[in-house]
């Protein structure tokens, strides 16, 4: 019926969100008593509220700072573009003295969502999940219940895979809240990398599957050619079911209240339209606010290390090493390759208005507009200078059918902060000139450097200080200059010959006084195009009483406090091979059956 037509479109267009949240305000009743406080609706923090309110006898409060998705959230092309906008905190490291070099004033852009969905809404949309080993290792590090075949369950539960061939992969499952597709636009250059990787002697591979190691066409969270964030697989389709669900969107939560008699958790206090109320809990506050936030709200509640706690003036309530570990997996930005082809880069302006309208009007999932920033493919690899298992990759290359000059200059190299120096003379003419080209992003997945963060002061709505230290360890840049090495090889096989592939001749900007593509070179600019895929993880670190680096135990509840769970990607203790939104949301899963068997 026409109705229901209009509802689709308006529905595809992202318009009935806002209309949404002019029409049905969320208002925040002062001092309101809820089951479960929630802070933070994102990947975790979506899935964990969808779950406890499956139970109709408890009542969830799910309070998020940022405000709701729209057009620009929902169609993946524009994926670069959205860290240019307020559903981004804008967060960015101090200075560097060892990385981004080619970023302004030597500091890496830090993104994360600030919108319902959280960073699941602005992320690139890559569905990887990590491999038996990284599961394994929490598991025997004093973790119980979080080994790989305990963990599988729940990151199948959240997951329907539309995935052509592996429709009866025991890896995969067709009834989750989440869709998981292939991309189904692909260029001439992304089958020209996978036959390539082949002929290289990678195999195919489910990277999510039985093994990693190979090449893959990348699997995304997307529906239909359309993003599907936390927000709109968990949240949305329930929403308007369950009276015990509260959501809150522009709701800053400011400090966990604690009785510090008993040190349990009985509440918040946070900023609604610049105004103070406060949220009780019967039963839990739940921080989810991810790997940046969920530190800074426990450290400005007293929870945190003490001369942090002490430089700041906020008194302690439980001395514990919040934000003292920060991990995260940083890339090279390239190398790039110009080919021989034609049409096949992703540059936004190319998108035609017939192709704009095909995908809003029609829901063609197969249009440019569906590619994922321009990711197509996976590769996972061992480096010579590996001593991991076999079956243990260490490095990613990650193809991208473009550049900093898809958008050019207007998205993606603001969003990084780079410098425009390193655009005007890397990328600039291949804009103006529409040459097709791509770029193996290279990623290493098992990082030695090490990270921290820590407030400055105790105003609750500033920044926290993040020195991630990339690159501290020398052996990092090793890894990654084998795995452009590896990319290298790659591009001399016959299928990457047929499209003409051959490296950018533009050297990186400050690397020129080495010789083009020596060793040296690599080396300076993997310093100099550091280019973090956000994996921050680590800041709220799971592990026994006894580690003197944990913060969460294996239940997610802060070590020394009742009533208190931490349910996000900052329990993860180290770097998981893998992209780290699915384990968001794997975390709010099995965080939702810990509590419920707790409780119930
Ligand atoms: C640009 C970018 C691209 C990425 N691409 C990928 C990818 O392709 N694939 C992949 O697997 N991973 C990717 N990641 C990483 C991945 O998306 C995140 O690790 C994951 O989504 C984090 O989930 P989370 O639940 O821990 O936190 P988040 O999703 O960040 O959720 C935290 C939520 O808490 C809210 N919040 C914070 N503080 C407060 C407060 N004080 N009061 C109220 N609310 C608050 C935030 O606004 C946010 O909504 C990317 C990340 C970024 C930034």
């Amino acid at each position: 019926d026409v109705n229901r037509l209009l509802l689709d479109q308006l529905n595809q267009v992202g318009l009935v969100n806002l209309l949404e949240l002019a029409t049905r305000p969320n208002v925040p009743r002062d001092l309101a008593n809820y089951d479960f406080v929630v802070v933070g609706a994102g990947a975790a923090g979506c899935a964990l509220a969808a779950r406890l309110s499956e139970n109709p006898q408890w009542t969830v409060a799910l309070l998020e700072a940022g405000g709701v998705e729209n057009i620009a959230h929902l169609t993946p092309v524009l994926a670069g573009y959205l860290q240019q906008t307020s559903s981004n905190w804008g967060y960015k490291s101090v200075p560097q003295k060892l990385s981004c070099l080619g970023m302004n004033n030597q500091e890496c852009a830090l993104p994360r969502g600030k919108v319902l969905g959280g960073t699941s809404s602005i992320n690139y949309m890559i569905y990887n999940r990590g491999n038996r080993r990284d599961f394994d290792g929490w598991s025997a590090a004093g973790n119980p219940g979080w080994s790989y075949d305990e963990i599988l369950p729940y990151f199948l539960r959240s997951e329907n895979a539309q995935l052509q061939g592996l429709e009866n992969s025991p890896y995969h499952n067709h009834s989750g809240p989440l869709s998981v597709e292939y991309v189904r636009f692909r260029s001439q250059l992304v089958d020209a990398f996978v036959e390539a990787s082949v002929e290289s002697g990678l195999p195919r591979t489910d990277y999510n599957g039985e093994s990693q190691f190979g090449v893959s066409y990348v699997q995304a969270t997307t529906l239909n050619g359309r993003r599907h964030s936390a927000y709109s697989a968990y949240i949305k389709p329930v929403r308007d079911l369950r009276s015990n669900l509260h959501i809150f969107t522009y709701a800053r939560v400011t400090r966990i209240l604690i009785d510090d008699a008993t040190k349990s958790a009985y509440g918040v206090e946070f900023h609604y339209k610049n105004k103070p109320y406060t949220f009780k809990a019967r039963k839990e506050v739940i921080l989810s606010a991810g790997a940046f936030n969920s530190p800074q709200l426990l450290i400005l509640s007293g929870i945190g290390p003490e001369d942090n706690l002490k430089a700041i003036g906020v008194p302690i309530v439980k001395e514990l090493p919040v934000g003292r570990r920060l991990y995260d997996h940083m890339c090279h930005f390239g190398p790039t390759f110009v080919t021989n082809t034609t049409g096949q880069t992703t540059f936004t302006s190319r998108v035609t208005p017939t192709e704009v309208l095909s995908y809003l009007l029609a829901g063609n999932p197969a249009t440019r507009l569906s590619s994922i920033g321009g990711v197509e493919a996976l590769a996972f690899l061992k480096t010579p200078r590996s001593s991991l298992p076999k079956d243990w990759p260490d490095i990613e290359l990650i193809m991208v059918a473009g550049s900093l000059a898809s958008d050019e200059g207007t998205g993606l190299k603001l969003g990084a902060n780079f410098k425009e120096e390193i655009y005007d003379r890397m990328y600039r003419e291949l804009a103006q000139a529409r040459q097709d080209h791509f770029t193996l992003l290279v990623m290493q997945f098992h990082p030695e450097s090490v990270g921290r963060l820590w407030l400055r002061d105790r105003n609750s709505l500033g920044w926290p200080k993040i020195d991630p230290k990339y690159f501290a360890a020398e052996e990092d840049v090793e890894y990654l200059l084998d795995g452009i090495k590896a990319s290298l090889r790659i591009m001399e096989m016959p299928a990457m010959q047929k499209i003409g592939a051959r490296l950018l001749q533009r050297p990186t900007p400050g690397c020129e006084g080495h010789k083009f593509a020596s060793d040296d070179y690599w080396r300076c600019s993997i310093r100099t195009l550091s280019y973090t895929l956000h994996h921050q993880v680590g800041t709220c670190r799971m592990g026994p009483e006894s580690d003197p680096t944990a913060v969460v135990n294996h239940q997610l509840k802060v070590h020394g406090m009742r009533r208190l769970r931490v349910v996000d990607t900052s329990i993860i203790p180290v770097p998981p091979t893998a992209h780290t939104n699915a384990a968001a949301f794997m975390i709010g899963e099995k965080a939702s059956d810990m509590i419920r068997s707790e409780w119930s």
